[in-house]
């Protein structure tokens, strides 16, 4: 899992003999460009020159540097630019090498390039060694654990990975012309589960795991492994729990505050006798994340140093320097790498000489019979078990010029604080690909890229996951009751106990500490939700021809309303007590910090509640017009009016009415088509655009969003009561639904308008691009809007066509029915689709796009025949 560079540097330190005084980082980097990348020939060059002289100075990288011209120079110096204007661009390579070097030692020079050292030396301190669990946390980032595992455990695990380490590699990769090799044998394993869902596209993460090349697949965890990995996520999270600070990119899932950690992948190494090491570095953090937590297990070996070294940021330089910790781990001891070590301190584990064999406490299990002996071995295994986060899956991580995924790190020497650290996407193809890379380098966007990350995980955790999941059939089931209720208890106490209970549940749910509470008190608020539905009941009720156009386009109005201020309300307020400390930094804020939004909700919600109570007269059988005696055109069931306004009409009957099953199916068609559309434009949006997305932060999608929002919410108000009195409402419905296909049709074209436009070398894009993306995404939301609308015409159409006044009520509760029906599902058959798509798909990642729009267009055959029925009808009357 080691950066090749730094893997490198510290193979040639671990080749030099214990004799020999450790060379700085410059002289090594100086000996591996002079001997052209290999390894050992810098080694023994080191050792050669340290016996002449200990005075030698690192001239290499200034002289390998000099011969550029004065223009260049600038452009040569290191690829990290420090300052916070600049820090979006991407580095600039020395484009031109010396006539002398070949290009790839130029790009490797560019990448190996340390900044100017500092003018004055802090007082180097010396190493330290921390020899008990105290003083680890009190100096590290990392918590150490000893006798983890049953002792019987131990041994039995040790066995088991010593005897697997005969076919497992040496880390090989590519520098310059020429291969190099770690000394220690290393493997890779993959759980059979990723600890959260069933998705099992973490799996192929892994894959990429053997130095960006595709591997593969990793082997399953061994039985022992298995239940040694249960022990340590046990004790990783207890840890966890006991620490106060949490990072603002580290893993959280949506249980709650605090991260939950799972191991799901593991590393192994085999080190043979004390020569074997591995440099210093720190993993890579590509499916990892920022922050990650890495907890490392060691096996065999009485006992072996760890050492690690904070990497000092340059801003600090000339006031301390890092000192190297050494922790000795014996056997079966667990060292936690916490959030920001992997930021903060690079980790190695130093030669050493050989001086004790380890004395298994267990002899292996007695094979036929035969007791086996306690053989005594020089290995030492390490495990090291990391969690593949789901946000950092191959479909959320770009892909460089090569076409593999690209590498995270961070940018560990310009660390200031949490919000303006950065990270960066770099090639990582050159290191297995014959040593041909590319340049591609991407400043990871702190604030965007990593909320749009974990926007995936909420995508995932919400449309997928257990919470919506369960909402939303309640929801359904809720409607079902509702509309039974509602004939039998009339509109009004069914509207008073829904927004009632809403108000209730939602405040439960702010004071909630626990998931299942959380999730309880949201089923509950989502039972109460199910009478949104009621209104347009009682709107149709109340409205007659003259007045319907402009109460169902007000009404519709207050949707898009919501969901503008809904998510705002949740951003502004929540967590009040670390967001505005001069007001809200109290003890129940910070216990509750979801209460705020919550209460703010529910308190609307009992505004309703109070304004239905004062103000909404019952409805049931109050029809304006039919209580004065002129009889209402319902469907052709009214045929015969006064018989029908009496009669209760079975489900079967209604359904049978007609236009009614074509409401049905089709309000089913919109509520699947709009939800999917929802869904897979917030997932088109922030895939990278190598994976044709458009690669945009979850602040520019949430921006784009709610500029919807205020369009649907024009629409509503302006255009809508127009539209209605003017066209034929089966026609709009129709012409709204005929839009869909359009709708996912047009999105990869803002995929190919932000690839032409955007520079492979840079990865930025032209502001003509940017123009032509933008304007592309408004027209899209503005049709999607438009074909929102016909969720209002579609209770129109009900309306004109329930089989009677008395069946109104039932009717629009069976076609609410279907939509919410359709919400129950369409999320998770979208996120599969376009996850399918990505990964698996023959036909291609745009697979999702085809099936959309093929649904799309089957879809609007419903509204064809409501138009062709309501045509027919109107000819009747
Ligand atoms: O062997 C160890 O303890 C450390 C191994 C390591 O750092 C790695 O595999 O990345
Ligand atoms: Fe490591």
């Amino acid at each position: 899992m080691s950066d090749d560079t730094e893997t490198l540097i510290a193979l040639v330190a671990s080749l030099l003999p214990r004799s020999t005084e450790t060379p700085t980082q410059d002289a090594i980097l100086d000996a591996l460009v002079q001997a052209n990348g290999d390894a050992f020939a810098a080694a023994h060059n080191l050792q050669a020159s340290a016996s002449k002289t200990n005075k030698r100075k690192s001239v290499g990288l200034e002289s390998w540097l000099k011969p550029q011209p004065k223009s260049k120079r600038k452009a040569a110096e290191r690829p990290v630019t420090t300052t916070p204007a600049a820090s979006s661009r991407p580095p600039v390579f020395a484009s031109k090498a010396p006539a002398s070097t070949s290009e790839e030692s130029t790009k490797f020079m560019a990448v190996l390039r340390q900044a100017p050292s500092p003018k004055k030396n802090p007082l180097r301190l010396p190493p330290l060694t921390l020899a008990n669990p105290e003083m680890i946390a009190r100096h590290t980032p990392c918590t150490l654990h000893l006798s983890v595992l049953p002792p019987e455990l131990a041994c039995r695990l040790f066995y088991t990975m010593t005897d697997a380490s005969q076919a497992w590699k040496k880390n090989k990769w590519w520098l310059f012309d020429r291969v190099v090799e770690s000394p220690h044998l290393t493997s890779f394993f993959a759980r059979s589960t990723n600890g959260l869902d069933d998705d099992e596209t973490w799996q192929e993460a892994a894959q990429y795991w053997y130095n960006g090349r595709m591997t593969d697949p990793p082997a399953k965890f061994p039985p022992e492994m298995e239940e040694a990995c249960k022990i340590v996520e046990n004790i990783v999270n207890e840890e966890i729990a006991k620490r106060d600070r949490l990072f603002k990119l580290e893993w959280m899932d949506s249980k709650g505050s605090k991260p939950s950690w799972r191991a799901n992948v593991a590393a192994s190494n085999c080190y043979r006798g004390g020569k074997e090491s591995v440099g210093f570095h720190s993993d890579q953090l590509t499916y990892l994340g920022p922050y990650p937590t890495i907890a490392s297990l060691s096996l065999g070996k009485f006992i072996r140093n760890f050492s690690l070294r904070e990497v000092i940021p340059l801003d600090q330089k000339d006031v301390r320097s890092a000192q190297t910790f050494n922790i000795p781990l014996p056997h079966n001891s667990l060292i936690i790498m916490h959030a920001s070590c992997q930021e903060r301190f690079k980790h190695s584990i130093p030669p050493q000489a050989a001086i004790d064999l380890f004395r298994p406490t267990h002899p292996r299990a007695s094979i036929d019979g035969k007791d086996a002996v306690l053989e005594p071995s020089n290995c030492r295994i390490n495990i090291t078990f990391r969690f593949y986060r789901p946000d950092f899956r191959p479909a959320t991580i770009p892909r460089c010029r090569c076409g593999i995924p690209a590498i995270l790190r961070p940018d560990m020497k310009n660390r200031n604080d949490e919000e303006t650290d950065r990270y960066w996407w770099t090639c990582y193809a050159g290191a297995q690909n014959e040593g041909k890379g590319c340049d591609f380098w991407k400043v990871m966007d702190m604030k965007g890229e990593g909320e749009c990350l974990r926007m995936f995980s909420t995508i995932n955790n919400i449309f997928l996951g257990f919470p919506f999941g369960r909402v939303i059939p309640i929801m359904v089931f809720s409607e079902s009751v509702n509309f039974m209720l509602l004939d039998r208890f009339g509109r009004r106490p069914v509207v008073m106990v829904g927004v009632g209970g809403l108000a209730v549940t939602t405040l439960l749910f702010g004071l909630s500490t626990t998931f299942n509470a959380a999730i309880l008190t949201r089923a509950l608020a989502g039972l109460f939700s199910g009478n949104v539905s009621v209104i347009p009941t009682i709107l149709c009720e109340v409205m007659d021809e003259s007045n319907q156009a402009f109460a169902f386009s007000f009404f519709g109005l207050w949707w898009p309303v919501g969901v503008i201020i809904g998510p705002l309300l949740g951003g502004l307020f929540s967590k009040p007590a670390s967001r505005y400390p001069q007001y809200f930094d109290r003890e129940f804020f910070r216990t509750f910090p979801y209460f705020l939004p919550c209460f703010l909700v529910s308190s609307l919600a009992a505004l309703g509640f109070v304004i239905t109570l004062i103000f909404l007269k019952e409805t049931l059988n109050a029809n304006p017009k039919e209580a004065q005696g002129s009889p209402v055109h319902y469907g052709s069931l009214a045929n015969a009016p006064s018989a029908s306004v009496a009669r209760k009409h079975t489900t079967k009957e209604i359904l049978q009415a007609p236009v009614i099953g074509e409401l049905c199916a089709s309000g089913f068609a919109l509520s699947f088509m709009s939800t999917a559309f929802d869904v897979l434009f917030v997932l088109f949006c922030f895939s990278p655009i190598q994976s044709g997305g458009l690669a945009f932060s979850a602040s520019v999608i949430g921006f784009a969003l709610s500029a919807a929002g205020w369009i649907a919410a024009l629409l509503q108000a302006f255009f809508m009561p127009t539209i209605l009195r003017r066209f034929n409402h089966a026609s709009v419905y129709h012409f709204c639904m005929r839009l869909w296909p359009y709708l996912f049709l047009a999105l990869p074209i803002l995929n190919v308008i932000a690839r032409a436009g955007t520079s492979t070398e840079t990865g930025l894009s032209s502001s003509l691009a940017v123009t032509l993306t933008w304007v592309g995404i408004a027209l899209i939301l503005c049709l999607a809007r438009v074909a929102f609308l016909a969720y209002t015409v579609n209770v129109l159409l009900v309306k004109r066509f329930a089989p009677s006044s008395s069946a109104l009520g039932a009717t629009l509760g069976l076609v609410q029915f279907f939509i919410c029906l359709a919400r129950a599902f369409s999320p998770t058959f979208a996120s599969v689709t376009f996850v399918f798509s990505a990964e698996k798909s023959p036909l291609g990642r745009y697979t999702w796009v085809a099936i959309m729009t093929l649904l799309g267009w089957a879809s609007s055959y419903f509204s064809r025949t409501i138009v062709r029925e309501s045509l027919k009808l109107s000819m009747i009357h």
